[in-house]
């Protein structure tokens, strides 16, 4: 059975239809990637299946619940890192490590995940010290500290130097093997290519199209992922 079904989802900000009849299956374990252009509708879906925004129409299901009916169940069982959270100044990152893990009845030893994400150095530094790329790595932590069966990771490696980037796809593979099934949404197609069993590819609110990294370059009769996105989406080589 899929982890994650969502079956003609759609969202409108007003009069703007930001997702248009989306529908998804991503099986457990897998790691799929949602890509596309800014505005496609990328966080919207995210934001809907995880359970932080309500959807207008479709239906959803994440581990069998609803994220909006069944929302406070699903939290403790899903985690996300979004593109714009934000903390507050003065926190430590020990302290919103050991915060977050209150939140869940059964998190994970914050203290092993701050090791594992090279973030110990750092425990005593306040989050508005950080720099970027490590805010990143704090926000990828806190959505892992709750040990999620399903993980929405927003721009996963958006401001990550490039060891930290190839550290944190060894880490989302190690995920992987554990059996926690990964939702990433990314505009590298390196990095969908390298990490993702899955892609769909969205644009104006819907699926233009979906499969492997391979079945995609050949639906885009293309050498790489990256020409088979600009391909797909009619957008334009720069
Ligand atoms: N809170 C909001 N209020 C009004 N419009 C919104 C809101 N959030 C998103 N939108 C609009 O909905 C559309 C989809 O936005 P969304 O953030 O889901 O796209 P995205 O694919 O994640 O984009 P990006 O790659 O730039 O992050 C855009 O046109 C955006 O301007």
């Amino acid at each position: 059975m899929p982890v994650i079904e969502i079956d003609g989802l759609s969202k409108n900000y007003k009069a703007r239809k930001a997702v248009d009849g989306v529908s998804l299956k991503v099986e457990q374990g897998e790691i799929f990637g949602i890509a596309g252009p800014n505005g496609a509708g990328k966080t919207t879906i995210v934001e809907c299946a995880s359970g932080l925004r309500r959807r207008d129409g479709g239906t959803l299901r994440v581990l069998g619940l609803d994220p909006q009916s069944d929302r406070r169940t699903l939290l403790q069982r899903v985690g996300v890192q979004l593109q714009e959270a934000a903390l507050p100044d003065a926190i430590k990152v020990g302290e919103a490590l050991r915060m977050y893990a209150s939140l869940y009845d059964n998190p994970g030893n914050w203290r092993e995940l701050m090791d594992e994400w090279g973030l110990a150095d750092k425990e005593r530094t306040g989050f508005a010290a950080l720099s970027g790329g490590w805010k990143q790595r704090l926000f990828i932590a806190l959505a892992l500290v709750g040990n999620p069966e399903v993980v929405f990771l927003d721009e996963l490696t958006t401001g990550l130097d490039p060891s930290a980037r190839r550290m944190t796809w060894g880490l989302i593979r190690t995920m992987r093997e554990r059996g926690v099934t990964v939702v990433l949404v990314t505009h590298f197609m390196d990095e969908a290519e390298a990490l993702c069993d899955r892609i769909a590819i969205i644009d104006h609110g819907r699926v233009v199209a979906e499969g492997s990294p391979r079945e995609l370059i050949t639906e885009g009769r293309s050498d790489s992922l990256e020409d088979a996105y600009f391909a797909l989406t009619g957008g334009e080589v720069a």
